[in-house]
Parts: structure tokens; sequence; C-alpha cells
């Protein structure tokens, strides 16, 4: 198995080798959060997620990409990633995007894409070359690339968006098994900046807002779990779903403290509890894989300086 080696090298290559940071989503704040799940979903799910009383989670919000010092007004996608502690120490983790649907439908494709994307030290961008060949062979990027054409993409703090599950996965209990994908919907309302309003804020803004509305308010997400129709895709993330969808309000997600360690933690989103599974999707799993070389690359480095 090359990708995983080959996929953490090409980001290494793109982005610079941070010493003791994470390869992709390199910049980030941890979180500490407590989620109550709807006991309704127990008719989907056995997962002790859903099963009524508080569980203590362990978060983290990032930006996108290698960059470790990227400032927050920076034009690009935000993650948000989840760490579930259930009872009896059975963990389930989740790492979502601020994206209606992903970019590449392979990992092949998301690994060209690093390839392509190498700034050419000359002019500073990558090789437009490169990157129409890239499009050329991964015609499924257009669609994602027209679905945030002129749109205001970044938020006024990381508690005014909304993060998606983006790939679908199988809710199971002992009945059944129902495909699902799901977002978590920010109680404060989405809220994106403006591009005038966006170029006047500075490099950490996303945080400082965040930690102002804490002090404020209750800081909250609703997890919204959406059912798949027959005939919807399960193993395209760059597919999304049309049309009517039952929807279930499936928990709420409270942030308690921006003062939380998660740099230990990797966020392999196929750490899944009990009453969920993974699809067939080829993204899904090829992260679990390059995630776990990154996790022991970044650790080898934080022992070598001690
Ligand atoms: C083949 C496709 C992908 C590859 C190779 C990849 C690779 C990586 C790597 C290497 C990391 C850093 C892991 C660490 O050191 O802890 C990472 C972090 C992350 N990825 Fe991916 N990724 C892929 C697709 C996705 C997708 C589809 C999503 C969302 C649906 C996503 C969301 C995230 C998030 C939120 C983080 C940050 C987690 C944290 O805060 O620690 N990635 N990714």
């Amino acid at each position: 198995q090359q990708f995983p080696v080959d996929v953490v090298n090409a980001l290494e290559n793109k982005f610079g080798v941070h010493k003791g940071q994470r390869r992709n989503h390199t910049k980030g704040l941890c979180f500490a959060a407590e989620f109550t799940g709807n006991k309704a979903m127990q008719q989907y799910s056995e997962s002790q997620l859903f099963s009524g009383n508080k569980v203590n989670v362990i978060g983290r919000f990032s930006h996108a990409g290698g960059y470790a010092a990227i400032s927050d007004n920076a034009v690009n996608t935000h993650g948000m990633a989840l760490r579930f502690i259930l009872p009896h120490s059975e963990l389930h983790q989740m790492a979502m995007l601020n994206l209606p649907f992903f970019d590449v439908a392979t990992p092949q494709g998301f690994l060209a894409k690093q390839l392509a994307t190498v700034k050419d030290p000359q002019t500073g961008k990558p090789d437009p070359a490169k990157v129409a060949a890239f499009k050329a062979q991964y015609p499924e990027v257009k669609k994602l690339e027209a679905a945030l054409k002129g749109q205001d993409r970044v938020p006024d703090g990381y508690e005014h968006d909304a993060y998606n599950s983006i790939h679908a996965f199988y809710l199971t209990n002992n009945q059944q098994q129902t495909a699902a994908r799901w977002s978590f919907i920010p109680d404060l309302g989405i809220k994106k900046l403006s591009h005038s309003e966006l170029t006047k804020k500075d490099s950490e803004f996303l945080t400082a807002h965040l930690k102002q509305s804490l002090k404020q308010r209750k800081v909250s997400w609703h997890m919204q779990v959406t059912l798949a129709n027959p005939g919807d895709a399960l193993t395209d993330p760059t597919e999304q779903w049309a049309g009517l969808h039952q929807q279930i309000d499936a928990g709420t997600l409270t942030l308690t403290s921006l003062n939380a360690e998660c740099e230990s933690i990797n966020y392999d989103p196929l750490l899944l509890s009990k009453g969920f599974l993974p699809t067939q999707d080829p993204v899904l799993l090829a992260r679990s894989p390059a995630y776990a070389v990154s996790f022991g690359r970044r650790l080898t480095e934080t022992a070598q300086h001690k």
C-alpha cells in the first residue's frame, strides 16, 4: 500500500514540513465540548452517542491545508473534528468540513491535486498547465468549483458555520442498516463575511471571535442527520443528495472551553462507535491510513525535540 506514504510525502512537498505538526489541517485550535444525543436516533443506531446522556468531547477547528501560519482572513476551507468519549472508554470520531461536498471522488484525485498545485518558486503560483491537466483527468473538481464560485466562504468566527460529514456512513442496530450523512448546524446561525469585511480582519479573528462569543452566550450546534433515499450516491463524496430527505435532530454539541489538549489526537474518521459503519467510499477508506502516517511522523518528531 503506497498511497498513504505517497500522499503524506506530497503534502510535505507542497506545504513544507512543520515539525511535530499535522501534515494537513496544520493550523487549528482545540476545544472541549459536551454532546447530548437524541434518543429518537436509537431507531436507526445503537451507538452510545444517542443514549440521551451527556458525553464529553474533545474537538478541533482547523484550516485545510498544511499551512502552519495561514491568516484567518484567507479564503480557505475549515474543519471541525470531534472525539466523543463514550461509556467504557469507547471512542467515536468525526472530521468534517464546511464544504457542501468534496472536490475529488477518489484518493488518486486528492494525491494528483497536491502534486499539481505545488507553487512554482519563480511565479509563486502553481503551473497552469499542471492544474489544467489535473482538472482534465479529474473533471469532477469542476462541480465544487462551480458551487463555490461567487460564494462568501469565510464565517465571522468558527461558531458561525456548519460542518458536514460529506461521506455517507451506515447507522446500524439489531434491526437495520441505514445510510446517512450529517451536518452540525450552528445555533448562532451561519454568518459568512463579504469580501470587503474579510479583508479588514486580522490573522486570528476566527478564534478571537469564538472566544468572545463563548464568554457571552451559549455556543452550540445541532447534529442533523439526513437519511439516504434509494438511489442516493453512497460512495461518491462529490455527489450531493438532491430533493426531499428525512432529517432527524440527532443531538446538541455545546462548547465548554478552549482550554483543551488535542494535539495527541489523530482524528481518524474510521474510529466509529458500535452503531456506525463506514461505506465503501474510497476517499473515506483512504483517509485512515494517511492520517496514521501523518500522526506517526509528527509524534516521532515531537519525541526527538525533547
Ligand atoms: C484522500 C483524501 C484525504 C487525505 C489523504 C487527507 C489527509 C489528511 C491528513 C494527513 C490529515 C492530518 C492528520 C493528522 O496528522 O492528525 C488530515 C486532517 C484532516 N482532514 Fe483530511 N484528508 C482527506 C480527505 C478529507 C475529507 C474528505 C475530509 C472531510 C470530510 C477531511 C477532513 C479533515 C479534517 C477536519 C482534518 C483535521 C483533523 C484535526 O483537526 O486533527 N479530510 N487530513
